[in-house]
């Protein structure tokens, strides 16, 4: 059996389980298992209203299969379970057990996160010293939890618990790991992920946890990886970049920051995004040159992704709420305001952008609009 501690765990595709979610027909343990297929790293088993023999028992069974997938069992507010079973860890929320006295009944190698939904429910988790994770939300709404009329954080709250993780670090030789839960589903996991990145430090999450993506889908194995993809392809960049807020770029050598792949993990690691765009079908906001704009609109089609090639500076704003990305192309600056008005509501809206600067050290007037002058 494999012994998991804090550092070894990989946070990135957390599952909550939710069996009032199945879909009609589907077995909770063909489910799981299939969730695990499709590469889910750690789950949680959330019960609410069970008695305790049930908890014990579904707890016992889920760990048998998530063993078989050398993936860590979390139990949800219940340390007599979470004992009872060996469980990895215990999730708590704020109104749960508290933390100490938590710690103080379980094993001290048992991994022990905790919610927040505050800047200062972090800092008290980062203060505690007990805690090795910490569950960041409800980002967006959700029908899988009573919010009790809390606000949702949105991705801008979940950067600023981040920094306060980040400034934890620095006093503390305890990394406290991140992941954001809430509403989370495939479309808008890459706005999560690339927008969250404190501002201050730029720390990003180590994972995402959802429960009604995968345990709502008659296809959980499909579900996960997908979310898996863009993970996959998240998480690489960040760790293959000397500057974490950069996709694309070049280390200090100048050269370029990648490791190498071969030809089959790169048309695997492209295959899984094309998958994910068909099913997400994101709206691609391009304000690109004259030449190419309709090839490209016609190219983003038949990715499966919908594109919208609009450039007046009057609509680029309201636009920039609903988008999923937005493209800058250079070659013709034609719609000047309008590149400068998206860009900076993309900024602000923490929609990702792809800045095609073309010819930029051509003309004074190209330098000074890559500038945002
Ligand atoms: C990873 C993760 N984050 C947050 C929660 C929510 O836990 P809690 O606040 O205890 O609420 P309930 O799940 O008990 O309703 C979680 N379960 N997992
Ligand atoms: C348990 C929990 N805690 C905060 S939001 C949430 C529910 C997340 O479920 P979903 O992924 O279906 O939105």
């Amino acid at each position: 059996m494999v012994k998991f501690t804090p550092e070894s765990v990989d946070y990135s595709l957390y599952l909550v389980t939710g069996r009032e979610l199945l879909p009609a027909g589907k077995d909770y343990y063909e489910s799981l298992e299939e969730s695990l297929k499709g590469g889910v790293t750690v789950v949680q088993v959330r019960e609410k209203t069970i008695d305790t023999g049930e908890f014990v028992e579904i707890a016992r069974r889920t760990k048998e299969i998530t063993d078989k997938y050398g993936v860590p069992l979390f139990i949800n507010d219940r340390v007599d379970v979470c004992l009872a079973v060996g469980a990895a860890g215990l999730h708590v929320g704020q109104t749960d057990m508290p933390v100490d006295l938590a710690r103080s009944l379980l094993p001290k190698d048992i991994i022990i996160g905790i919610s927040v939904s505050s800047t200062k429910e972090a800092q008290a988790a980062v203060d505690s010293g007990l805690v090795d994770y910490v569950g960041i939300g409800a980002v967006w709404w959700t029908g899988s939890k009573d919010l009790k009329g809390k606000l949702c954080l949105g991705v801008d709250g979940v950067g600023e618990v981040l920094d306060v993780l980040a400034e934890g670090q620095k006093v503390s030789a305890k990394e406290v790991k991140s992941v954001a839960i809430g509403g989370i589903h495939l479309p808008n996991l890459p706005q999560l992920l690339h927008g969250s990145p404190s501002p201050k430090h730029l720390k990003g999450l180590d994972g995402v946890a959802v429960i009604s993506d995968i345990v709502g889908s008659p296809e959980p194995e499909n579900a996960a990886r997908k979310l898996r993809a863009v993970l996959d392809s998240y998480h690489r960049a960040r760790k293959d970049q000397a500057g974490l807020h950069a996709v694309f770029g070049f280390n200090l050598t100048g050269n370029s920051g990648y490791s190498k792949r071969n030809e089959k993990e790169l048309l695997e690691a492209a295959a899984g995004l094309i998958a994910v765009v068909r099913e997400s079908t994101p709206l691609a906001h391009q304000i690109t040159n004259i030449v190419v704009a309709n090839d490209s609109a016609n190219a983003t089609l038949a990715m499966g992704g919908s594109p919208i090639m609009a450039s007046a500076e009057q609509e680029v704003g309201d636009l920039s709420k609903v988008i999923s990305g937005l493209l800058i192309n250079f070659g013709t600056i034609k719609d000047r305001a309008g590149m400068l008005v998206a860009g900076k509501a993309a900024n602000v809206n923490k929609k990702p952008i792809v800045f095609d600067p073309v010819a930029v050290g051509a003309t004074a007037f190209r330098r000074q609009t890559s500038k945002g002058k």
